[in-house]
């Protein structure tokens, strides 16, 4: 019996109009399960009448007014499986399922309302007993007109299952080999989610298909508990892959060929799915504890993902945006059946017991919702669209390599560089990077050596110059000496000996303008033989200007501009320097060493002895000349000095 106004006869007509016909709201099928031996035992009422086909009403025990809930169908608790089965129109969703169509049949309700009795039938009563035919479900009538449907057809058809659970957001395979693991749910473009490593089982017959059902049920997961004695603590799919090929001798009209699947994965075509929700559960009611509460909280948790994506769904503006279908396995799995291309039926089922209301109501505004969410169901491509796609795969590899072109012609350096040979580049220049540094430290070192080299380059040119100085004086000093003989003497001078440009180049710091009487080169003033008369104004006890001895100065320095202020202190100090040496080879006296500022070097280091490793020879050969010069002197003064002596001074010096 078919009826009036059932979901079948609406989705008939609305996919009737095209392989992809305008959008088509879920179907949703209301069923009230008769009352239970424990709920009359309890004496409970029940809260819900059936009217018509399609109503239900809705009585609160504590009275008020009636709540009235419309659905596709609504059938009570005197309805059969038989009924349940031809009033949800499953046979159809079986056709659509044949021609290519994605379908999916799912029940839920609040715990013990008879989901897994809608589908499957009773439990079996012990191991190896069937449940009887009359007692059957969904699913096994399904199989059944399916199994029965293929045998007539014209075109050999393939079919596939595979029988998972969501237990504790886990899926399990409950046809696997061994015992069941865990298995990851991934996504592609063509597929959507799906589960990785699914057993997909083929099977030619309805025995066979019968024993995988039974096999998936022995192996899910189910406990007793208040309100069921067998509770179905996991979320458990089903799913059908139908594979068909047109016959040209088929009555049908014609359906889309089916390529085969890859080994190992589904085929693609028509599928058609069976969920067997968990049910929701007030913990407190159904005195669940440890691992029971667990699996309630996560049963309830995900449920109530599929709920909160049902309520978006309903939104036309939010459809078109994001929705959670990834906060929970089942809503993952369910992602297609809902907000996608695919058929849906949802079949509601309540118990009619005024205790279970609450549940009860929430079940319903659930299901009212859920009819209002619309999909699009899409057939797979027609024989002519590969043709078309291969058309459009030409034309995109053709765009794909000019537009390759195009960018080696912007940079063909950078087209022509393979991976191999940008690693080989980047290995390149790194070992090139390292080598700079180590040359780079290598010039440091260099550069450093140099500079010390430098370094004692100029203190030992600084000892030479000191060195020729000292001999100059030595020179001049020989002259001087020749000055002072009484009598002319016979020996050579000893400009000769000694280089004379550094004596000559020196400037005269005296007026007299003498000359050597031998080289007739110009004498310094401390060769003058006049120097004695200036010598007792420098060091005589009161100096002509009343000034402080040590803040005048010298009086050999060169004359000077009366007028100009700054004339004492314009003189360098290489000047100074050297006038307080000849003062002091001249006299035995100190100079005041206050009066000129030494330039540099230590306090009480003569400027001239600074530096290097030969200044303590250079100290000696200075000190042992002050002393000769002064001998030298005071003989000039009295008598004449011996000849060898005068004549050759380095015999009396310090080697330098
Ligand atoms: N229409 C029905 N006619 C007779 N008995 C039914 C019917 N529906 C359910 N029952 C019985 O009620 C009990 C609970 O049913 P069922 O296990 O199918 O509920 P459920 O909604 O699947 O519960 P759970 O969510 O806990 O798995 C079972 O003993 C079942 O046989």
């Amino acid at each position: 019996m078919e009826e009036r106004g059932s979901p079948d006869g609406d989705l008939a007509r609305s996919l009737e109009q095209g392989p992809e016909g305008p959008e088509t709201p879920i179907q949703v099928v209301l069923r009230v399960r008769p009352m239970s031996a424990a709920e009359l035992r309890r004496g409970e009422q029940s809260a819900l009448h059936c009217s018509g086909t399609r109503t239900l009403q809705v009585s609160p025990p504590g009275g008020g007014p009636d709540v009235a809930f419309r659905f596709g169908a609504v059938l009570d608790a005197a309805r059969t499986q038989e009924d349940v089965f031809r009033a949800c129109g499953v046979r159809r969703l079986g056709e659509l399922a044949l021609r290519g169509f994605s379908c999916t049949v799912f029940t839920f309700g609040q715990t013990g309302s008879g989901k897994t009795y809608t589908l499957t039938g009773p439990p079996p009563q012990g191991e190896g007993v069937s449940v009887p035919p009359n007692l059957a479900g969904i699913m096994q009538r399904t199989f059944a007109w399916l199994l029965d449907r293929v045998q007539h057809l014209g075109a050999p058809v393939t079919l596939r299952a595979s029988y998972l659970e969501i237990y504790n957001e886990q899926v399990r395979d409950l046809l696997s080999v061994g015992s069941p693991r865990p298995l990851p749910v991934r996504w592609s473009k063509t597929r959507g989610f799906y589960v990785e490593q699914l057993r997909v089982v083929e099977f030619e017959s309805l025995g066979a298909l019968m024993e995988l059902l039974q096999m998936g049920l022995s192996r899910r997961r189910s406990s007793a508990h208040t309100l069921n004695q067998a509770s179905s603590r996991s979320h458990a799919l089903l799913t059908l892959y139908i594979s068909r090929q047109t016959s040209p001798l088929s009555p049908d009209p014609p359906a889309p060929q089916m390529p085969p699947g890859a080994p190992g994965e589904p085929p693609v075509g028509g599928k058609l799915c069976f969920v067997d929700l968990a049910g929701s559960e007030k913990v407190a009611a159904t005195g669940s504890r440890g691992e029971l509460m667990l699996e309630a909280n996560s049963i309830n948790r995900s449920l109530l993902a599929l709920g909160h994506c049902i309520s978006l769904l309903l939104d036309p503006q939010r459809k078109q945006s994001h929705i959670p279908f990834r906060d929970s396995k089942l809503t993952k799995l369910l992602a297609d059946s809902l907000g996608g291309r695919g058929v849906t039926l949802m079949v509601a089922c309540v118990s009619p017991s005024a205790q279970c209301l609450p549940e009860t109501l929430s079940t319903l505004r659930y299901a009212s919702r859920a009819q209002r969410v619309t999909t699009r169901p899409q057939a797979p491509k027609s024989p002519k669209q590969p043709q078309r796609l291969e058309i459009e795969i030409l034309q995109l590899q053709e765009e794909n390599r000019c537009l390759r072109s195009q960018l080696g012609q912007i940079d063909p350096k950078a087209s022509r560089l393979s991976g191999a040979r940008v690693a080989w580049a980047q290995r390149n220049l790194y070992g090139m990077l390292q080598e700079f540094m180590l040359e780079n430290e290598r010039l440091r070192k260099e550069n450093s050596q140099l500079q010390s080299s430098r370094d004692r380059a100029r203190d030992e040119q600084r000892i030479l110059a000191q060195q020729v100085q000292v001999q100059e004086l030595e020179r001049r000093l020989l002259c001087a000496c020749s000055d002072h003989q009484p009598y002319p003497s016979p020996a050579p001078c000893l400009c000769v000996m000694v280089p004379a440009p550094p004596c000559h180049a020196l400037p005269p710091l005296c007026s007299c303008h003498r000359l050597c009487p031998l080289c007739r080169a110009p004498l310094a003033h401390w060769a003058c033989a006049q120097g004695e008369h200036h010598l007792p104004q420098v060091f005589g006890p009161k100096a002509p200007s009343g000034m402080p001895l040590a803040a005048q100065p010298p009086p050999w320095a060169p004359p000077c501009n009366p007028g100009s202020a700054k004339c004492p202190r314009e003189r360098s100090p290489s000047d100074w320097t050297q006038t307080r040496v000849l003062a002091e080879m001249l006299t035995e006296e100190e100079v005041v060493p206050s009066a000129p500022p030494l330039p540099m070097g230590p306090p009480n280091t003569s400027p001239v002895l600074r530096g290097g490793a030969a200044v303590p020879n250079l100290a000696q050969r200075l000190e042992a000349l002050r002393d000769q010069i002064g001998s030298s002197l005071r003989r000039g003064r009295s008598q004449p000095p011996p000849r060898e002596a005068t004549r050759s001074p380095s015999r009396v010096l310090p080697p330098c």
